[in-house]
């Protein structure tokens, strides 16, 4: 089946990181035909980037993050890391290649028995690093998470984000180029959250990392990502640069997502003050997502005029993803119901996303 997908700025895939072809992944069910949980999944993640998947519970994220270090096989497809086919690999040279490949986990999987230092110690441990090269390692790996004075502490006596630190310096202990991570953030608060994806963010500057992050809240994408893959059911359903795909997202599902992330609801009380229509007109509630060249309040007296509508400002922030600042506003549209749909199809042509608003959450 092919694979449903709105691709923008594809890299050239030979140069890719991380390149996924055709991905199939069927898990049996009890008696019925099974959950497909990948349904031809390709990828393309550039070398230094950070790409993140999103998608809700099942939509096939877990099983397509695995796919990349072979935690996972997939039934059929093509999986291709660092140039390296991974598919291809017996056991002891998957082994070796696994070492370029850190991964981070939501639920950090640190061993309670063991110290700090001894954790992130393990996977050198693991891969035969004579104990004399793993303290200076272990040492560098506490330094880039900012937890050298925590090195003799048991993981009970850390928080919740100094676990995900040190699972983070686990996973940089192999001196991986690529960090897989796993819901890292879901199981932190919104403080926390933030401090670590400011971290993975300033590692990746630093280790010239390339980063693949899994993640079901979009407001992880939009902090710190470059580019994007929405996915539901097995497949993804749209991909792009974070910006596009955040001011004008294409398929319903990622629509979504970014009106739970950005887009706000009118307040009940302000509807309440709003003007009655009168009974010739409609009232609608629009949000206006304004990027690029016709980003300019001109733009909302102009539909005025052409389509004979009265257009209320309710309210107006500018948001930004990176350094670039898109506005968004809130507008009640008074008049007949077919001049507000010209309208809309108009601010469309400007390359403007306009979203309808429920009245009163
Ligand atoms: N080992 C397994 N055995 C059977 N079914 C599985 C297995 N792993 C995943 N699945 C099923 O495959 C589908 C995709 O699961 P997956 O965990 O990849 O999704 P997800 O997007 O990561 O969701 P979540 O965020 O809840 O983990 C789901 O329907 C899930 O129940």
């Amino acid at each position: 089946m092919p694979q449903t997908t709105q691709d923008r700025d594809h890299p050239a895939s030979s140069d890719s990181a991380i390149r996924l072809r055709g991905l199939h992944r069927r898990f049996a069910g009890r008696g019925g035909a099974g959950t497909k949980a990948l349904d031809g999944v390709s990828l393309d993640v550039a070398p230094g980037e950070i790409y993140g998947i999103v998608g809700r519970s099942g939509a096939g994220k877990s099983t397509l993050i695995r796919c990349v270090n072979l935690l996972e096989r997939p039934d059929s497809g093509e999986v291709r890391v660092l140039g390296q086919d991974m598919l291809m690999l017996g056991d002891r040279a998957l082994r070796e290649r696994r070492r370029a490949i850190g991964m981070v986990f939501q639920h950090f999987n640190l061993l309670s028995s063991r110290t700090v230092a001894d954790n992130v110690a393990y996977p050198l441990e693991i891969a035969g690093v004579p104990a004399a090269e793993r303290a200076p390692r272990v040492a560098e790996a506490l330094s880039l998470v900012g937890l050298t004075e925590k090195a003799g502490a048991y993981p009970a006596q850390l928080s919740g984000g100094q676990k995900q630190r040190v699972g983070i310096a686990r996973a940089l202990a192999p001196r991986p180029q690529i960090l897989l991570c796993d819901e890292a953030t879901s199981a932190l608060d919104p403080e926390t959250t933030q401090e670590i994806l400011g971290l993975i963010k300033r590692l990746r500057e630093k280790l010239d990392l390339t980063v693949l992050l899994i993640t079901h809240e979009m407001a992880v994408v939009k902090e710190i990502c470059d580019r994007v893959a929405v996915m539901e059911a097995g497949l993804i359903v749209e991909q792009g640069r974070v910006f596009d795909v955040f001011t004008r997202p294409r398929h319903p599902t990622t629509r979504r997502f970014i009106a739970d992330t950005i887009g706000y609801a009118v307040p009940r009380g302000t509807v309440a003050r709003l003007p009655a229509p009168r009974a010739d007109e409609e009232r609608r509630l629009l949000q206006v997502l304004f990027a690029g060249p016709n980003s300019t309040r001109a733009v909302i007296s102009e539909a005025s005029r052409r389509y004979g509508l009265d257009l209320d400002i309710i309210s107006g922030r500018i948001d930004a993803i990176g350094e670039e600042p898109f506005g968004l506003m809130a507008l009640a549209a008074y008049g007949p119901s077919g001049r507000i749909d010209a309208a809309i199809a108009w601010f469309g042509e400007l390359g403007l996303t306009v979203t309808p608003l429920d009245e009163g959450n």
